[in-house]
């Protein structure tokens, strides 16, 4: 009855395959933060786009200065925003404010803390080099200029430079959007009554969130009961709208795994035991015409999680156009000796200290929740490795 189990490389490399990166999509700005940019951004002009004032001063000729303090006649006043301007020619200055473009003539600005702050007439203590203060057209970008490349995420600094230069629409890989469905006939939704043998509904919180975190769109849709069928009707309804469908539970050996029986007769979802813990029981594949993929995570809430980290976000970053592969990983010295089941991959709820000391916390059941949420990292022992002592180096996810 016990097949061979998958290691978790290959389960990994099989999701990869099968996931497909998003089409391109030309989206306003506004709607742009967390998605992936699919084309090249260049500059129509130059960055900045015209020679103007870093302080709030005064725009002179720095001949003018030979000797000081000096005293220069006020022409008039330069705002940021302003047109066309004034020209500074000899024994004259203009007062400039921040952002203003340097009039003609000048080669240098003053700051007005440097001066007497005169209006007509100002006279200036101190000398500066030729071209202080002065904020060069082009010295950011030149026209043409590529400013970002294709496959930037896009967070707050890129989604600046884009209104900089000029954008209101940008083509992008949008955010994978991915529907949640928690199932058991046990699960009650937080914030209503328990009865016996119920629990609050946890895993479709962890899973969402995990989901905006990896760059998705989380939509929780709710819990199934036991009842394949029920389950094929929400899946269906939910696909209309889901790059891809996260389920938790139903999917071990059990008399009623609606999840596996409701999926396995497509042929298109896989279930298998990859060598790993927890998370050993997964189901992976896709689902409906447009091949939607399919991850149906064990219900254990701390299993579904770490299937999450392992599978889920990999998948979903290649969704987003960015490279995937396995989760990020650092190296850690252990605090207290470990214990790993033989022939699995295990994944150890961890505390990661800044000076890399790595310490399990206490409760590594794949249902205790209250642990893993006082972790900050995976620690990950390999498949052939059975025991650790204290002050081994080891392999840590941060999550
Ligand atoms: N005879 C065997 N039994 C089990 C095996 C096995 O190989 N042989 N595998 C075990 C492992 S490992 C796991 S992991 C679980 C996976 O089970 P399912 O995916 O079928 O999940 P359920 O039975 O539905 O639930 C398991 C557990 O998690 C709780 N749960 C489920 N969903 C949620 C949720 N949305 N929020 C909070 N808690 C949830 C559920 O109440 C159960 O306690 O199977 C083992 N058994
Ligand atoms: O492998 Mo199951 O995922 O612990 O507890």
């Amino acid at each position: 009855m016990n097949h061979p189990m998958r290691t978790v490389d290959d389960h990994l490399s099989d999701i990869l395959r099968t996931v497909r990166t998003l089409a391109p999509l030309e989206v306003d700005l506004d709607q742009a933060l967390g998605t992936t940019l699919a084309e090249e951004v260049t500059s129509p002009v130059p960055l900045p786009s015209f020679d103007n004032s870093a302080m709030d001063g005064y725009a002179v000729r720095a001949e003018d200065l030979a000797t000081v303090p000096a005293k220069l006649q006020v022409l008039g006043d330069i705002a940021a925003g302003a047109g066309r301007t004034l020209a500074v020619g000899p024994g004259t200055a203009v007062r400039i404010m921040t952002g203003a473009p340097v009039p003609p003539g000048a080669d240098t600005v003053i700051p007005v803390e440097w001066t007497d702050g005169g209006t007509v007439e100002v006279r200036i203590d101190r000398q500066a080099p030729e071209g202080n203060a002065i904020r060069r057209a082009g010295e950011d970008v030149s026209a043409g200029q590529a400013v970002l490349p294709v496959g930037t995420p896009i967070g707050p600094a890129q989604l600046g430079i884009l209104a900089g230069v000029g954008r209101r629409r940008v083509l992008v890989r949008p955010r994978p959007r991915v529907v949640v469905i928690s199932t058991g006939a046990e699960l009650v939704e937080p914030g209503a009554p328990l009865e016996a043998g119920q629990l609050w509904e946890s895993n479709s919180y962890t899973l969402a969130a995990a989901v905006q975190q990896a760059g998705g769109e989380g939509y929780r849709a709710g819990i199934v009961a036991d009842d394949p069928a029920r389950f094929l009707d929400q899946l269906d309804a939910q696909l209309l709208r889901a790059d891809a469908v996260i389920t938790s539970g139903g999917v071990s050996m059990g008399a009623y795994e609606p999840v596996k029986e409701a999926l396995s007769p497509l042929g298109t979802v896989r279930f298998e035991r990859v060598a790993m813990q927890p998370g050993m029981p997964q189901g992976f594949g896709v689902v409906g015409q447009d091949q939607i993929p399919i991850f149906a995570l064990p219900g254990n809430p701390v299993s579904s999680f770490v299937s999450f980290m392992l599978f889920v976000r990999p998948a979903l970053l290649k969704m987003r156009g960015l490279a995937a592969g396995p989760p990020y990983s650092v190296r850690g010295v252990t605090t207290a000796p470990l214990r790993s089941p033989q022939g699995r991959r295990s994944y150890l709820r961890a505390v990661l200290g800044h000076d890399g000391a790595v310490t399990p916390v206490r409760g590594q059941g794949s249902h205790q929740l209250a642990a893993l949420a006082s972790a900050n990292a995976l620690i990950a022992v390999p498949e052939d490795v059975t025991e650790l002592p204290e002050g081994s180096n080891v392999e840590v996810i941060p999550l």
